[in-house]
């Protein structure tokens, strides 16, 4: 890559004007994904804009997302979050955020170590160890699939919030508004705003955190302590009910039993907290995720009766009729994976990804991008995108790599491996034993609620 001097003027990509350093206050806040959508159509796969002094970044092409997000990944794989609350030398902030998630984490040596001891337990062949605890949760819903009791969404948030609250815990969740689920779904709901442009007021106007709660601006600062709050439940109550398991159960099971049981027995405080914000994590993480994958598949399925008769009569025709899928049937249903594919291009749990943040400015094409932008992206590449089209993906050489909803880089989705799983398990099973019938309302965007996810 040429060095600055040489580069004829690299200036910012295009993107909307607001004023000097404020930036533009027609941010979107209410489902944002689509105004990026209509701008990158109007300014091209790259789109600029400021707020409060910081740059950001719309990367709405695949291109310029592998070249910025991957081949320079060395560089845009900080967040933003942390890297300018660090900024705010409170007690505040070491009181609430010494509660460091994961995703949240700042690109550096801790995230490194924390995001081994995530890839180590949810690794391709880690990850197959909670496949009969994800078959025994797909059984169970599929059977309290249409009971009056809960919400078809409720229903699924119970099912992904209990696959992962068994397995990493030894917890089972009856229902998804019980007390330590609501906390793992705050955690994901109060990030959603957080991440969200001009939520970080308060860190360029830093006394907005002493603004008494009725008074305008406060709200932001609010909701970072609810974080803190909420991320503190989530790492410790689960904890504890499984270290009184452990106790009293003598055939308890989890991961966090088998990490608690590993040598060396007696493990620092920090090797402890770590194991602890794993947990908290993950539970975090597959809270919305994979819930809204399932509940996006239901809305497919109703809108597209044809995909749905395609689908099970190869299940029909490769397992039987009526007859429940295994894991080891998925290479031999390759439409029930081309479904999951579109399912998850179609709306992406995460339609923005999360922000990336570069740590230097970078160069590309004849842009120059300062150091400090959050990058999100559009994944709008195929034909039709707005149909769903499982054919797409058929005789594709696509992998779980080539699913963009996990996102880019070395902050890609470290739970991937487990979420396919649960994912295809679940539509293979429901195709193969239900039929989805149309859902109230036509409409596709009022399925998907505002902010990061659905
Ligand atoms: C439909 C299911 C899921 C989707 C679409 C999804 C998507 C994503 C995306 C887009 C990111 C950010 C990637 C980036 O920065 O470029 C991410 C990060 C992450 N995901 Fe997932 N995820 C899913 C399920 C899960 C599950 C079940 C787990 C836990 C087992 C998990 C754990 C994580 C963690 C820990 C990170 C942060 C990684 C880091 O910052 O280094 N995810 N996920």
């Amino acid at each position: 890559m040429p060095d600055k001097s040489q580069r004829s003027q690299p200036h910012c990509p295009p993107g909307p004007n607001g004023y000097w350093f404020l930036g533009l206050f027609r941010i979107p806040t209410v489902k944002p994904w689509l105004t990026y959508v209509e701008w990158g159509k109007k300014y091209g796969d790259l789109v600029h804009f400021t707020r409060l002094g910081r740059h950001y970044l719309v990367i709405n092409s695949l291109e310029a997302t592998n070249e910025i997000l991957d081949r320079q990944a060395g560089l845009t794989s900080d967040r933003p979050v942390h890297t300018e609350l660090d900024d705010i030398d409170t007690v505040e902030f070491i009181l609430l955020f010494s509660c460091y998630l994961l995703a949240q984490m700042p690109y550096g040596d801790e995230w490194r170590v924390n995001r081994r001891l995530f890839h180590q337990n949810f690794r391709p062949l880690a990850s197959i160890d909670y496949r009969p605890i994800e078959i025994k949760h797909v059984h169970k819903f599929l059977s309290s699939i249409g009971s009056l009791e809960m919400s078809l969404k409720d229903q699924v948030s119970a099912l992904s919030q209990g696959v992962m609250f068994d397995s990493v815990y030894g917890l089972e969740i009856y229902n998804n508004k019980e007390e330590m689920p609501t906390h793992a779904r705050d955690v994901v709901d109060l990030s959603e705003l957080i991440l969200l442009p001009g939520w970080d007021a308060f860190k360029s106007i830093p006394f907005i955190r002493f603004f008494p709660s009725w008074l305008p601006g406060s709200h932001q600062w609010i909701t970072y302590k609810k974080m803190g709050a909420a991320i503190q439940a989530t790492k410790e109550d689960p904890w504890g009910q499984t270290m009184k398991a452990m106790k009293s159960d003598e055939n308890h099971s989890s991961l966090i039993a088998k990490l608690m049981s590993e040598k060396p027995q007696n493990k620092s405080s920090q090797d402890i907290e770590s194991i602890k914000y794993m947990g908290a994590q993950a539970v975090a993480a597959a809270a919305d995720t994979t819930m809204s994958a399932v509940c996006t598949f239901f809305l497919a399925m109703s809108l597209y009766p044809n995909v749905q008769q395609k689908a099970q009569e190869e299940l029909d025709t490769v397992l039987g009729h009526g007859k429940l899928p295994t894991f080891d049937d998925r290479s031999s249903l390759p439409y029930i994976d081309a479904i999951y594919q579109e399912v998850m291009r179609w709306h992406p749990a995460i339609p923005l990804g999360l922000p990336h943040f570069s740590i230097k400015d970078i160069y590309y094409r004849n842009y120059y991008i300062p150091k400090g932008k959050a990058m999100t992206h559009d994944g709008a590449r195929f034909y039709n995108p707005d149909q769903f089209i499982p054919e797409r993906h058929l005789n594709q050489k696509n992998n779980i790599n080539s699913i963009l909803a996990y996102g880019f880089g070395r902050r890609v989705c470290v739970g991937r491996y487990m979420a396919d799983d649960m994912i295809w398990m679940t539509i293979a099973s429901v195709l193969a034993t239900k039929n989805i019938s149309s859902l109230p309302n036509e409409n596709v965007e009022d399925y998907f609620t505002d902010g990061t996810f659905w």
